[in-house]
């Protein structure tokens, strides 16, 4: 290792699934980031916004990153983890020369991993990595690689503007001091919320943050990121039949409307199932593009008896769209049409996005019930780890 520059960079260190379905996660659940065009999925949002099952998929990948940053490092048993957060960053977002620890509140950093997860020059222009000195000087980011680096000045890196497209990262920050444990907070949190969870709530379906946490401005215009992620699929959310538009009366701050029950339209079809807010209509659609692939070959012909009578019950109908003050255009522009274009030429069957509704609620339930098996084991090693069914 090199001493000046303690770093270390590692191809295909997370598979191609996982990176689509920690994309997945990212553009069904992120929020407004902390820093300019940037957008952010930590694990505490996920806890908060009645997601929790969808950290079960960070699990493992945080278990061999750790590993490996002990190892490299020479620290075992040594760290803990002080963030974990899927990081996207779209069109104007840059990062000038930093170490990571360079603020007071972030003096508890000590190694950081950042792991790719979709590809320079694929999905997005720009956005490469650099280090001030030493090997490697610049890392062009591709889907699964993984750079790891000390969080103090022997890695002052920066981060060229992205040009276009949305570029996407899972950052890990690692820490000695135990006071900054991000497990310890997660699980206690999750440990009350399975406990006195809302008993008329369904156990999975997204819950919102505050509007304000989705809503992008570039200072004159903006828009809501929900709207935004499926405007760039086609869709748009419309009024459910429970909101008679008549006696309706719309809320004060009219973006409250997504919260609400919506149901979805594309081209000039609204499908007629009710989506209980706008975050799990958003979750459906990432749901159908995430499977495309598999869904295309699946198809009808094997589902089975039951889903097909399902399906053949929702039935196109007449909706309107809820007016929203969103500036397509600057969503256009921000977001990019660059990942968008593979699916340009995919066929869009609503049967197809029927049977995605289905197998997106059985693969949350399952994660949900994952979730219910492991938090106990967690409490009691103060930990979030991955148990082997052997010691259930
Ligand atoms: O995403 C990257 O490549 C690095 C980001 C970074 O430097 C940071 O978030 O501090
Ligand atoms: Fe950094």
């Amino acid at each position: 290792m090199a001493v000046d520059h303690p770093r270390l960079l590692l191809h295909r260190f997370l598979s191609p699934d996982l990176c689509k379905e920690l994309e997945f996660i990212h553009r069904s659940c992120g929020t407004v980031g902390y820093r300019p065009n940037v957008f952010s999925t930590t694990l505490s949002l996920l806890a908060a916004t009645n997601c929790a099952h969808l950290i079960i998929p960070f699990v493992a990948i945080r278990e061999r990153l750790r590993e490996k940053v002990e190892d490299f490092f020479g620290c075992e048993f040594d760290l803990f983890i002080e963030f974990t957060g899927l990081i996207s960053w779209c069109k104007g977002a840059s990062i000038g020369w930093h170490s990571d620890d360079n603020r007071s509140y972030l003096k508890q950093r000590d190694f950081a991993a950042v792991c790719y997860l979709n590809s320079h020059g694929k999905d997005f222009k720009g956005g490469a990595f650099h280090f001030k000195d030493g090997e490697p000087s610049s890392v062009f980011p591709v889907a699964g690689d993984v750079l790891i680096y000390t969080a103090d000045d022997r890695n002052v890196h920066s981060v060229d503007e992205v040009l276009d497209g949305e570029r996407l990262t899972l950052t890990l920050w690692f820490t000695r001091n135990r006071a900054h444990d991000e497990d310890a907070k997660l699980i206690s949190h999750l440990s009350k919320s399975l406990s006195t969870h809302e008993k008329n709530f369904p156990l999975f379906l997204p819950l919102p943050a505050s509007s304000n946490m989705y809503w992008f401005s570039d200072g004159v215009s903006g828009f809501d990121i929900r709207c935004a992620r499926i405007q760039n699929f086609g869709f748009r959310f419309c009024s459910s039949k429970d909101q008679k538009i008549s006696n309706f009366t719309v809320p004060d701050d009219s973006l409250e409307l997504l919260n609400m029950p919506v149901r979805l339209k594309r081209g000039g079809d609204t499908y007629s199932k009710e989506f209980i807010n706008s975050l799990h209509g958003l979750q459906a659609i990432q749901f159908y593009y995430l499977k495309a692939s598999e869904m295309l070959a699946f198809g009808r012909n094997q589902g089975s008896a039951a889903e097909s009578e399902e399906i053949h019950l929702l039935k196109k109908m007449n909706g309107s769209e809820l007016v929203l003050p969103c500036d397509h255009l600057l969503a256009e522009k921000v977001l990019g049409s660059f990942m968008y274009c593979e699916y340009e030429t995919m066929p869009f069957s609503w049967d197809d996005f029927s049977m995605a509704v289905i197998r997106w609620e059985e693969y949350m339930y399952s994660l949900y019930e994952q979730l219910v098996m492991l938090v106990p084991h967690w409490v009691t090693h103060q930990t979030i780890f991955l148990v082997h069914t052997s010691d259930f």
